[in-house]
């Protein structure tokens, strides 16, 4: 297994109440994990140690052979990873693929000319395209629905070509069709090579999904393994499931 991502010894603090203790998470390239685990357990503070929002306190991350614990975020997105955020903000007035261009020209092209933006509208259709949003192209972003919001926040992270895409409850609130439609969304990208990450609340979804499942509890890593196994695992299910 090639590793992409090694979080060791991760803690992380907020004043004197410690939020994160002592993480370990190796994630291979091309791997599909799902992170579980109750409210408040650390996920979401993990996904900001990761990709750089919050700084930690102890131990190191590496991503795909270099150390990037002291690695500023937007660095981080240079070097490939990506998120997406559990409520998406576009830009409301501003079309579809007017939301892509702006990724795509500020942080892949850089200081872009004039000459180059057919060639920018041709990648944000295309990037569209792969999230299934290409009839809604034209339309401002402020009239799509909750499901065609999720595409777009996921195509704006794919805008960056990351190598690790971790997804913030991409299908908190969607009706099953919806989820489904995500999942195969998100299951056509790893099979264009990206890495996929999933926090999630709706197991169905984190169980047809993962390859592998991580389950945190007060901060801890409880279970690490197989979908099933996690699921079976005593102490995942008194955590997590209540039962
Ligand atoms: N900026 C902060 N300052 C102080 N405490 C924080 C901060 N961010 C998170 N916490 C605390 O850290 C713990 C972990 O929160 P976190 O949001 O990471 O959990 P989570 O697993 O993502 O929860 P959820 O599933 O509800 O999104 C919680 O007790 C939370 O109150």
């Amino acid at each position: 297994m090639t590793s992409l991502l090694k979080v060791d010894g991760v803690t992380k603090r907020f004043g004197g109440f410690t939020a994160l203790t002592d993480v370990n998470l190796d994630i291979a390239k091309g791997e599909r994990l799902g992170l579980i685990g109750p409210n408040g357990s650390g996920k979401t503070t993990l996904i900001n140690c990761i990709s750089g929002v919050l700084p930690i306190e102890a131990g190191a991350i590496a991503f795909d052979g270099a150390d990037i614990s002291k690695l500023a975020t937007y660095r981080r997105a240079k070097a490939g990873l990506a998120r997406t955020f559990q409520i998406p903000k576009p830009f409301h007035s501003m079309t579809v693929i007017e939301n892509l261009m702006v990724p795509l020209e500020y942080i892949v092209h850089r200081l872009i000319d004039a000459k180059n933006q057919n060639a920018v509208h041709s990648e944000a259709s295309d990037l569209l395209r792969r999230v299934r949003l290409a009839d809604r192209m034209n339309a401002p972003a402020g009239q799509l629905s909750q499901v065609e919001l999720r595409k777009l926040e996921l195509a704006r992270a794919v805008a960056t070509r990351p190598k690790l895409l971790i997804c913030d409850e991409a299908m908190a609130g969607l009706a099953t069709k919806e989820v489904h439609e995500i999942l195969d969304i998100l299951m056509d990208l790893n099979s264009s090579g990206i890495t996929i990450v999933m926090v999630e609340h709706i197991l169905q979804a984190v169980m047809r999904f993962s390859q592998r499942i991580v389950c945190l509890t007060a901060g801890r890593i409880i279970c690490d393994g197989a979908p099933a196994d996690v699921m079976a695992n005593p102490e995942v299910r008194r955590a997590y499931l209540g039962s």
